[in-house]
């Protein structure tokens, strides 16, 4: 299974979409230890559907979809429901591939699925233990690492495999880890992220999930999270410091104009291609850009998706103090411990002095930024943009 479906049935198997061994969802992920010889009882084939916890490595993919497919096809005959919409990418893969057998006969197909899970067995020592995937971030639990230790309270992005990608339960978590940051002892709050990416931006498998309500309500929920999202930068009380360990993507850009300070490696770059992806400035950017940096910089950025360099982006306003990769973290925070010693009251009261002002400017931009952006996400470029990522045919 090449192609589109491959890179589907990848996603599949993504923290955002469900876990590679979860049977509930995937019955006929079971595993049986079957002789190929044999003809298949229902007996072996019930077996098998019960067994596949055992298996200890996961089969992958491609091996799950055809799982699949002839669990269907031996349980219920040749593939009897409507084909799913185009956005809807997992259903359809799984549909694509009960489909292809066609009037394959339920016993031939049983017969198969036993003779494929006995095939896996012999590849993959058997064990009662099903362990989950090591790589997986799941969201809400190691995807964001919130520490707090001299006076410093550190949000850390935590999915490098993924380039620090927003999942949708990632922004829920950034929430209430700033809302328990502007409560607790500390006296400055630290956004980074963990591995070469500071953040890639908004997962584009958070596209994928799509509810009952369709596409609609998708886009709505996702205004909605959006404007909660950027209200808790607006109102954030203490001093916020972004220190950007690598590029910046999307969203993670835009909000940095509501950051007091922002520290980069010379390694980092700052891109917000949303014209590329048939959508438009969030974050305030459409504000707080044209006010840092001018508003020709500014469209430069925000229209064109000029990719800047961090000492552009220092050079513009946008980054406080650009430090070399080799001593960035070291310089950093020895900086940043020695501010988090000042009085934090006196911190606080200052930058609310300097922010306030601007502060229901702000939430009114950030309405009318989150509005547009609902209708965008509903657009042919944004979803051709989406589409073509997650099969793989684009990315930045
Ligand atoms: C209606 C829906 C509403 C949803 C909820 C809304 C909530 C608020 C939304 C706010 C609006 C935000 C907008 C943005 O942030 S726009 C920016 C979006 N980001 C991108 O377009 C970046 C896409 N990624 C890339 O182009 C490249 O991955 C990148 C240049 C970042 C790195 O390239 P590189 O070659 O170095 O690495 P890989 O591509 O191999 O990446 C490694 C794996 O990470 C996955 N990845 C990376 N970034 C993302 C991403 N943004 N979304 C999903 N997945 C991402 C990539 O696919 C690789 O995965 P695999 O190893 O599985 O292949």
């Amino acid at each position: 299974m090449a192609g589109v479906a491959g890179r589907l049935a990848r996603l599949w198997c993504s923290g955002a979409l469900s876990s590679p061994l979860q049977v509930t969802r995937f019955p006929a992920l079971q595993l049986h230890l079957c002789g190929p010889a044999m003809r298949a009882s229902q007996k072996d084939f019930e077996n098998a559907t019960n067994q596949v916890k055992l298996l200890k490595k996961d089969p992958g993919n491609e091996v799950k979809l055809k799982l699949y497919a002839l669990y269907k096809q031996a349980t219920e005959g040749p593939c009897n429901v409507p084909k799913p919409g185009v956005l809807d990418f997992i259903n359809k893969a799984k549909w694509d591939a009960w489909n292809a057998l066609g009037s394959l006969p339920k016993e031939t197909a049983r017969h198969n699925y036993v003779d494929l899970v006995s095939s896996l067995s012999a590849s993959s020592e058997s064990s009662i233990q099903v362990t989950p995937a090591a790589d997986r971030k799941q969201p809400g639990s190691d995807a964001l690492v919130v520490t707090s230790q001299d006076g410093i309270t550190t949000i850390t992005l935590n999915r490098p495999d993924k380039k620090n990608a927003l999942t949708t339960q990632m922004y829920h978590d950034i929430m209430l880890a700033l809302e328990a940051a502007s409560k607790d002892d500390s006296a400055i709050t630290v956004l980074t992220g963990n591995g070469d990416y500071y953040c890639s931006g908004n997962d584009l498998t958070n596209f994928t999930d799509i509810p009952p309500g369709g596409v609609e309500e998708k886009a709505r929920s996702g205004a909605v999270l959006l404007r909660d999202f950027v209200d808790r930068f607006i109102d954030f009380p203490k001093p916020l410091v972004a220190v950007v360990n690598g590029p910046a993507v999307g969203i993670s850009v835009t909000i940095l104009g509501l950051f007091d300070i922002v520290y980069a490696t010379d390694r980092a770059t700052f891109h917000t291609p949303f014209s590329h992806l048939g959508q438009s400035p969030e974050g305030c950017s459409s504000y707080t850009f044209p006010k840092i940096m001018g508003p020709s910089k500014a469209t430069e950025m925000l229209v064109f998706g000029k990719k800047l360099t961090a000492r552009e982006a220092c050079t513009q306003g946008l980054v406080t103090e650009v430090f070399p990769d080799s001593t960035f973290q070291k310089e950093v925070w020895v900086r940043l411990k020695a501010y988090s010693k000042l009085p934090p009251n006196a911190m606080r009261i200052s930058k609310q002095v300097i922010r306030n002002t601007e502060k229901e400017k702000l939430h009114a931009i950030n309405a009318e930024e989150s509005n547009i952006l609902r209708e965008r996400w509903l657009s042919d470029e944004c979803m051709n943009a989406v589409v073509s990522f997650l099969s793989k045919k684009a990315k930045l």
